[in-house]
């Protein structure tokens, strides 16, 4: 089965490129050949590859600068999504795009499922719903997987932020009052793997529409810092604490969900696919970090 996947230099178009998946032959596209805010390219660059399976990966993550940069966020998470899944469309393929637990707003006291009302509070939240809108209108043969945290050894992430800012620091200071699941790049491509071949496989509607894939679990993202630092001190001997902070104490340019947890019983239940607990991938990503020459972090 061959997967085209946009977002080449991404941390989980990497992860679909490093895993080793016996009969699937993964092609990643990238700029400068696919630029999503040359939508016109799209159809043609796909149509050449010939895939089974497209997965939309690519996106405009940077979270804090979308709030100034409102129209590259909304061109590529909305309008490249939607060039995507039309090409998909019009080549009869199925696609599977990525979207984001910061659709929800987080007032939610328990984790969300898919049914629930969504509720962005950011600009690169609101544009990620407009490219579901956009994505399940332009091709119904759609697998919309929310996810959330993203961690890797590859691209740019928060554990490596943390690891790096722990060179230099005997503590680091990280909010405690936003909720949700870590998930790491290498599941959510183990995932993507199980799901394209069913997708390719079985045209029932069931398998189509927005479904929930997160790591198994939950935490704070000073408890995911917390937990790379002991895994950090385990290994190396170097100490660093972790101070619970408010949100407030911490300004960013663009507001967070003060609970993005997602419930995952629906994927699991129509796939049998569920993800590893969060701290056994953490540990096995730290852990290839701590091992990289020191520039790699
Ligand atoms: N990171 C996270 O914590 C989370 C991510 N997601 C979603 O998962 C997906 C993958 O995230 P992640 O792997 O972290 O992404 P990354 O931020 O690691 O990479 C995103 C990739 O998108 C591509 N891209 C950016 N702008 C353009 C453009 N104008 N045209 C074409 N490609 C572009 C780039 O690929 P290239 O340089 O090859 O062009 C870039 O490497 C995204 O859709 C994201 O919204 C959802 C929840 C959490
Ligand atoms: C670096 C740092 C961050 N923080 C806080 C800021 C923020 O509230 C939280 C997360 O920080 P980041 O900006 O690294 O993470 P962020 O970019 O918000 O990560 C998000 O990326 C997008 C793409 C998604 O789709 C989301 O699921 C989520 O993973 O941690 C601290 O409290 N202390 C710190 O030293
Ligand atoms: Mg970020």
């Amino acid at each position: 089965m061959r997967i085209v996947v946009t977002g080449k230099s991404g941390q989980v178009t990497s992860a679909l490129q490093a895993l080793d998946a016996g009969g699937i032959e993964v092609i990643a596209i990238g700029r400068p050949e696919l630029d999503l805010l040359q939508p016109s390219t799209v159809r043609e660059i796909i149509a050449k590859i010939k895939p089974n399976v497209v997965v939309s990966s690519a996106a405009y993550t940077a979270v804090d600068k979308a709030e100034s940069d409102e129209a590259s966020a909304f061109a590529i998470n909305r309008d490249g999504a939607r060039a995507l899944a039309a090409a998909a469309a019009e080549l009869s393929l199925p696609i599977i795009h990525l979207s984001t637990d910061y659709v929800f707003d987080g007032d939610k006291a328990e984790s969300y499922v898919e049914s629930d009302a969504v509720g962005p509070v950011s600009v690169y939240g609101r544009s990620k719903l407009e490219g579901e809108y956009a994505v399940a209108a332009a091709n119904e043969n759609h697998f919309i997987m929310r996810t959330a945290w993203v961690y890797s050894t590859f691209g740019h992430n928060f554990v490596k932020t943390m690891l790096r800012l722990a060179e230099t620091r005997e503590e680091l200071s990280v909010v405690s009052d936003q909720l949700g699941c870590p998930t790491s790049a290498n599941d959510i491509a183990e995932a993507i793997v199980k799901i394209a071949d069913r997708l390719a496989s079985d045209s029932s509607p069931d398998l189509r529409g927005v479904f929930h894939l997160a790591g198994n679990g939950e935490t704070s993202w000073a408890g995911f810092a917390r937990y790379v630092m002991s895994v950090l001190e385990e290994k190396t001997g170097r100490r660093v604490t972790v101070k619970d902070i408010a949100t407030a104490d911490y300004p960013t340019a663009a507001k967070r969900p003060a609970n993005s947890r997602l419930c995952c019983d629906k994927l699991k239940g129509l796939y049998g696919v569920s993800m590893p607990e969060w701290r056994m991938s953490a540990r096995d990503a730290v852990t290839k970090l701590l091992e990289e020459p020191k520039e790699a972090v």
